[in-house]
């Protein structure tokens, strides 16, 4: 039944639009979009959008901002009743509903080379729009419609021109739904010569935008910048050319969940996966999208090459070697050879060995060049800090038995288990002389009913959870008594199926800090997060990653953070940073390598003390 609330005139007496409400062209998450035309004169035919919320403004005030710039033209905007209303140009069907019928009556080459024309022309709409220095926020195939072109001019309607029959190289595409859209460069500064950026920020748990074209730091909750819009115009443009994305269809009991699995297989699928079966430039643009950090001005030019995949023989010196290179056989080994130490081919395994991130590091040398698509390998990060305090030992053991017999000797010595880290096969446990520390107690527990009951009781004796790893059969625990005046105030731990991100905001209000975590996948994804009142920090942040977020963590530690755990989840790893309440702390290093023991040895060498270890993706 037709909404009565829904005005059938718009605008004022001297300005009024019809609106027709048997045709719903289109239907969003804040409103509605109908048919009509201008009172005046029925030939202006014109699309409808009732907004519920004020947000609505916010999308007006983009239009405008953007007229003549790839956007519908306004012609009133006002409010109706409980809606915000906006008439603009009617256009024709949205990219989505073209693509899908030219793709069952055209042969492919065709929609390729309509597709290849498409995705250049949005990606210069999106320039035009970062230049103005806004970003879309929600770009899908939903959100560009194909321009109303009547063949024959007199009786023109949009609805009955042939959707199959627009061809969009001689056409351009039409943005919309600018509600999502945000600045990427700071307001004051707009106007003025050097543009500054706004910062970044990442808010875990809270993602905006549609999931099947969501970029991988939006679904992280990570601030968006150009580089977002860019990645979702890679999967538009290979919705456009295939129907279908890798991870379509996932289900789940709730968005959340299915949001995860999107987000698992999106993060874990390479460039070269995603586009096994679209032109070969295109894996050089997700390669290179994917990798662009987060302040970077976009290199639009190179991406147009990638995207210019609709004919061969219009060949430039780019194109050639793009295609020169996408014929060159693909290196990447499989993650589960990868991982295997002495896996993947020589040459990848000597460039990759080990790589250095220090906190002092220099400025980022903006890509120029066709980025080339990583291997995924999971290596040691090995976290070091200036200067070496006491004393500082590790080992590492295959059973958790032999582990527990080292780290009896150990104790003797007077050192104390830091950190215990499992890498699949391989127990590793870093010790140090640490005067806080009373007691400690390192144990096994294979089920997280007995690691729970297990923490009780020992909390019950007074001791505090201070490390954790997941094994291949459980999870091996450190607990520890601390000296008095030493020991946190309290302590408490949240097990869950996904990484708790709300208790985790909770908890730091109350001034609890993540001591340390462990996750398992088998037989059930679980995380396990210890947090603690007392620690000496600030304040903390939470980064979740496919690899090492280096660009990340500079802004981090140039914020005054360190990482203090790292521990991989799924595909992803997490990285936790702590801003400690001391500023004695100078620099921190971040290493990832095959190799631990080489670079531990080498922290050693050079006055830095181990901070915690972790057996984590790399790329
Ligand atoms: N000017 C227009 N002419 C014709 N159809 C339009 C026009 N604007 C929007 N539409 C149709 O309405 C649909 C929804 O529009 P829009 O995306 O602006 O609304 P929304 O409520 O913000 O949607 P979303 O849930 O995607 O954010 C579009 O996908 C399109 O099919």
């Amino acid at each position: 039944m037709a909404d009565d609330s829904i005005p059938s005139c718009i605008g004022p007496k001297s300005n009024q639009y019809v609106l027709d409400r048997t045709q719903l062209l289109g239907d969003g998450h804040s409103g509605q979009v109908y048919a009509g035309w201008k009172a005046s004169n029925s030939a202006l035919q014109v699309a409808i959008k009732l907004d519920k919320t004020s947000g609505a403004k916010h999308e007006w005030a983009m239009l405008r901002k953007m007229q003549g710039k790839g956007v519908p033209k306004v012609h009133y905007t006002g409010v109706s009743g409980k809606w915000h209303v906006c008439v603009m140009d009617r256009l024709g069907p949205t990219l989505a509903t073209w693509a899908d019928s030219m793709r069952y009556t055209h042969p492919h080459s065709h929609l390729r080379e309509q597709v290849s024309a498409v995705g250049r022309k949005l990606l210069r709409l999106l320039q035009g729009l970062h230049e103005k220095g806004d970003i879309h926020g929600d770009v899908k195939p939903e959100n560009f419609l194909v321009p109303f072109k009547p063949t024959d001019e007199s009786q023109g309607n949009v609805a009955q021109t042939p959707v199959t029959n627009i061809d969009m190289l001689t056409h351009d595409p039409v943005m919309v739904d600018l509600g999502f859209s945000s600045s990427w460069r700071k307001k004051a500064t707009a106007d003025r010569e050097g543009v500054t950026h706004i910062d970044y920020s990442q808010a875990l748990g809270q993602f905006h935008g549609t999931t099947r074209y969501a970029s991988l730091h939006c679904h992280a909750g990570r601030t968006l910048a150009r580089r977002d819009d860019l990645e979702s115009l890679a999967y538009t443009v290979l919705y456009l050319l295939q129907g279908r994305l890798p991870w379509q269809g996932q289900e789940g009991a709730d968005k959340e969940q299915r949001d995860q699995k999107v987000l698992r297989i999106k993060g874990s699928m390479t460039p070269s996966a995603i586009c096994a079966t679209a032109p070969q430039q295109m894996k050089f643009y997700v390669t290179y999208v994917r990798q662009l950090p987060f302040h970077e001005e976009p290199d639009y030019e190179f991406l147009d090459h990638c995207l210019n995949f609709g004919n061969y023989t219009l060949m430039t010196a780019w194109h050639a070697q793009l295609k020169a290179m996408a014929e060159t056989p693909d290196e990447a080994a499989p993650a589960a050879a990868a991982s295997a130490p002495g896996a993947g081919s020589k040459r990848k395994r000597d460039k990759a060995d080990t790589a250095e991130d220090e906190r002092s590091g220099g400025a980022k040398k903006v890509k120029t060049e066709p980025p080339q698509e990583p291997c995924r390998a999971f290596m040691w990060f090995v976290i070091s800090n200036n200067p070496l305090e006491g004393r500082e030992a590790y080992t590492s053991h295959t059973t958790y038995q032999n582990l527990l017999n080292k780290v009896n000797e150990f104790w003797k010595q007077g050192l104390w288990i830091k950190h215990i880290c499992f890498d699949g096969s391989v127990y590793t446990a870093l010790f140090n002389s640490n005067h806080k520390y009373a007691q400690q107690t390192l144990s096994h527990q294979t089920s997280l009913e007995d690691l729970k009951r297990f923490i009780k009781e020992y909390w019950n004796k007074g001791y505090y959870v201070t490390s954790l790893a997941r094994d291949a059969i459980g999870w091996g625990i450190v607990v520890t008594k601390f000296q008095p005046q030493q020991a946190y105030y309290k302590q408490s731990y949240c097990v869950s199926c996904m990484i708790p991100i709300n208790w985790i905001k909770q908890k730091w209000q109350k001034d609890f800090f993540i001591s340390c975590c462990a996750f398992s996948e088998e037989p059930q994804l679980a995380s396990v997060i210890i947090m603690s009142k007392g620690e000496p920090y600030s304040s903390q942040k939470v980064e979740v990653d496919f690899k090492y977020p280096s660009e990340v963590i500079h802004k981090h530690w140039d914020a005054g953070y360190i990482i203090t755990n790292v521990a991989s989840w799924q595909d992803q790893n997490v990285f936790v940073l702590s801003k400690p309440k001391a500023t004695t702390f100078s620099t921190q290093v971040s290493s990832r390598t095959r190799d631990y023991k080489k670079e531990i040895k080498s922290a050693w060498d050079n006055n830095r003390s181990m901070v915690t270890l972790g057996y984590c993706r790399v790329t």
